[in-house]
C-alpha cells in the first residue's frame, strides 16, 4: 500500500488511538493538539507519552503544538479530526484557512445539533457549514461510528467499526488506510444513520447506567445475589428501539439500530465512562446539578446530546414525525437532564410496538 501523511487535530485520546493502526500500516501521522491540549502535546514530545491514553506513542507520530498546525497540515493526504462535541464548530473554523478542493476530512466525533425547525444535523454537516461557500462540496467529509473505546484501540483490541461517508468511494479510500488485523473497518454510504445512531447512543448509556445507580441506592445487590442487571437490560433495549424509531423516521438505515453504531456501541458505552457515570448518579437520585458537580470538568457528551433532543423531539412530535408513545425512555432523560426533574421512570409506558 502507498505510504500517506495523515494529520490528527485534536489530542485527545479518541483522536490521537488512531494513530496506532495508521502507524502499524507504515503510515506518517502528524498529531495536532487544540488549544486546550499543551499539556498533552508538550508530554508527547518531552516524553513520547501521551498522559490520557497512559502510552508510549507508536513509531512515525511527530507531535505539534495548535500554532504550528500549517506546517503540520503542509502535504497530508487527509486529516482526521479528534475532538469532541464541544469542538465540532471549531474545527470547521480551524480548518478552513488550510482546506482546498479534493480535501478528505474524517471526524471520530460523536454529536448531533438540533436545528431550529426541529431537523438532526450530524456533525460533519456542522464542520462542512463552517467552511466558506465555495469549498463546501469541494472536501470530501467522513466519520467513524461504532463501538470503539479509545484505550482499547491504543491497546490493539479486537475492534470492528464504520467508516462513513456520502461518497463511498472516500469510505473505502479511508478503510483501505487503517484497516488492520485487530482494527476491522466497513464502508458504507449510509453517514446518516451511522451518525445519529452513535450520537444516539451517549444518550442512551445514560439511561443504561441509571439501573446501576438505582441499585446502589436500594442498598446493592440483596443477600440473595439479586442485582438490577434486568432493568439495565430493559433501558438498553429501549435505547436500542428509540434510535430504531429515529433512524425510521429519518428515512435512514434502520438497521443500525441493531448494529455496530447502535446496540453496539452502546453496549461498549454502557460498560463504563463519563455518559454511564452520569446515569449512575441520577439513578442513585442526585439531581442533575448535584451530578454535574460531581463531575466538573469532564465533557459530558450525553448530555448535550439529550439537550439537543430536549430541542428537537418537540418539533418532530409536533410535524407529526414522531409519535411520543415511542420515546419514552428519551422523555425521561430530557426531564431529568434538562428540566431537572426527578428521575421517573415508567416501564410500562416503554416497548409500544415498532413501526
Ligand atoms: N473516548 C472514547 O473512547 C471514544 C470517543 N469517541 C468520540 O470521539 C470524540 C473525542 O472523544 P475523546 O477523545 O474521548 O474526547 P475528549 O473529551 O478527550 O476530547 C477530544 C478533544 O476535543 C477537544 N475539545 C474539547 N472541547 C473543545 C472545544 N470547545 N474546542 C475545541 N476542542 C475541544 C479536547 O480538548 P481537551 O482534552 O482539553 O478537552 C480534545 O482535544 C467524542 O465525540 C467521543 O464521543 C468515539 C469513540 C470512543
Ligand atoms: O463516546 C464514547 C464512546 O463512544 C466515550 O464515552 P463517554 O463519553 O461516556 O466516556
Amino acid at each position: 500500500m502507498k505510504k500517506i501523511t495523515a494529520a490528527i487535530v485534536g489530542a485527545g485520546v479518541m483522536g490521537t488511538a488512531t494513530a496506532w493502526p495508521l502507524s502499524d500500516n507504515g503510515h506518517e501521522i502528524r498529531l495536532v493538539g487544540t488549544h486546550l491540549d499543551r499539556d498533552i502535546i508538550q508530554s508527547c514530545k518531552e516524553k513520547n507519552f501521551h498522559p490520557r491514553l497512559k502510552r508510549e506513542l507508536p513509531p512515525n507520530v511527530t507531535p505539534y503544538y495548535l500554532e504550528e498546525i500549517e506546517t503540520a497540515l503542509e502535504g497530508v493526504d487527509f486529516i482526521l479530526s479528534g475532538v469532541n462535541s464541544m469542538g465540532a464548530h471549531w474545527i470547521g473554523q480551524t480548518l478552513a484557512p488550510y482546506l482546498k478542493a479534493g480535501d478528505t476530512v474524517i471526524a471520530v466525533t460523536k454529536g448531533l445539533e438540533a436545528e431550529p425547525g426541529g431537523s438532526l444535523l450530524i456533525l460533519p454537516e456542522v464542520l462542512r457549514a463552517e467552511l466558506p461557500a465555495g469549498l463546501r462540496e469541494q472536501v470530501s467529509l467522513a466519520a467513524i461510528g461504532g463501538p470503539c473505546i479509545a484505550g482499547e484501540l491504543a491497546g490493539r483490541r479486537q475492534s470492528c467499526v464504520f467508516f462513513g461517508s456520502r461518497e463511498i468511494e472516500t469510505a473505502r479510500w479511508l478503510a483501505d488506510i487503517y484497516r488492520t488485523d485487530y482494527y476491522h473497518v466497513q464502508p458504507t454510504s449510509e453517514m446518516v444513520a451511522l451518525e445519529v445512531a452513535v450520537a444516539l447512543k451517549n444518550a442512551y448509556a445514560l439511561g443504561v447506567g441509571l439501573a446501576a445507580g438505582m441499585l446502589k441506592a436500594s442498598g446493592g445487590p440483596d443477600t440473595a445475589g439479586a442485582y438490577m442487571h434486568n432493568t439495565a437490560a430493559a433501558l438498553f433495549a429501549q435505547g436500542a428501539t428509540e434510535i430504531h424509531h429515529i433512524l425510521t423516521m429519518l428515512g435512514v438505515d434502520e438497521h443500525f439500530a441493531y448494529g455496530l453504531p447502535g446496540a453496539g456501541d452502546l453496549f461498549v458505552t454502557s460498560r463504563g465512562g463519563r455518559s454511564v457515570t452520569l446515569g449512575q448518579l441520577l439513578g442513585e437520585g442526585k439531581s442533575i446539578q448535584e451530578a454535574r458537580a460531581i463531575l466538573k470538568g469532564e465533557t459530558l457528551e450525553a448530555a448535550l446530546v439529550i439537550e439537543q433532543m430536549a430541542v428537537a423531539l418537540p418539533k418532530l412530535e409536533a410535524r407529526g414525525l414522531l409519535r411520543a408513545q415511542d420515546m419514552p425512555l428519551m422523555h425521561t432523560l430530557i426531564d431529568v437532564v434538562v428540566n431537572a426533574q426527578p428521575l421517573r421512570l415508567d416501564f410500562d409506558a416503554m416497548f409500544s410496538q415498532l413501526g
